[in-house]
């Protein structure tokens, strides 16, 4: 079975991540994705919202997609003070699954253009394939010339490699376009008609209760 692990900051959660990632499951057959939020974005501020409310936020998100459960593995205590660097998570996976399991990590197409900056970049693929989700504004990207060249080793469009190969592949998926950042939510919680179609009802009822993202707190 392929596992197929999501990563990101979830603050919040939002359909951008969920449609993409529904329907990257049903373009290569994926019968879970274990949604991983981190404790300490590496390249991102400390979200302003408490590890507890962004998982909150995340179980009632997946409470009417079965496909999905969360992995709170970059949550635990003793990761409290490092940053959530994905290779130390895969690294982490593989001591606990062995070498031979079939493993994807799933990213946004500006997660896949900001690589050459992550923690031993080259190696992620040493431990998992890569499922890039097509992302609005990043789907004509130019890569800096070792990205590309390093993705050019990489990529594939056989589906079957990647069940059937534990690592070392690169899948552009023809997942939809869907033009929603965690961002746009946040600077806009005060505008409900914007917004409460960017992101499932009860994650929005969650964050009108908790008055998360108001102005006064930004
Ligand atoms: N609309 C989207 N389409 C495709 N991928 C997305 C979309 N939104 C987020 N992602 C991907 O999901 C992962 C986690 O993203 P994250 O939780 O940081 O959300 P975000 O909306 O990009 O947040 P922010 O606006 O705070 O930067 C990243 O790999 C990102 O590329
Ligand atoms: O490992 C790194 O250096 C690294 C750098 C930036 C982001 N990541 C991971 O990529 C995922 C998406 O990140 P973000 O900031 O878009 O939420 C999330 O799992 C992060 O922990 C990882």
């Amino acid at each position: 079975m392929l596992t197929a692990l999501f990563g990101g900051t979830f603050d919040p959660i939002h359909y951008g991540h969920l449609r993409p990632a529904l329907a990257l499951a049903e373009e290569i057959g994926l019968s879970n994705i274990s949604l991983l939020p981190n404790r300490i974005p590496p390249h991102k501020p400390q979200p302003g919202t408490t590890t507890e409310q962004r998982l909150a936020m995340l179980k009632l998100a997946i409470a009417d997609y079965p496909l999905f459960t969360i992995d709170t593995r970059e949550l635990q205590p003793q990761l409290m003070d490092q940053p959530s660097f994905t290779i130390d998570t895969l690294k982490a996976w593989r001591e606990q699954n062995g070498a031979q399991s079939a493993l994807a990590f799933i990213m946004g197409q500006d997660s896949l253009l900001s690589l050459p900056t992550w923690k031993e970049w080259q190696k992620l693929v040493d431990y998992c394939h890569l499922l890039i989700c097509k992302r609005p504004g990043y789907a004509q990207p130019t890569f800096e010339s070792n990205l590309q060249t390093w993705i050019n080793q990489h990529q594939t469009n056989d589906i079957q490699t990647l069940h059937h190969s534990p690592n070392g592949y690169i899948y552009f998926a023809n997942t939809p376009l869907e033009a929603i950042s965690a961002t746009e939510i946040r600077q806009n919680i005060d505008d409900p008609q914007r917004c409460k179609k960017l992101l499932p009802p009860k994650v929005w009822q969650y964050i009108h209760e908790h008055g998360l993202y108001n102005s006064k707190k930004c």
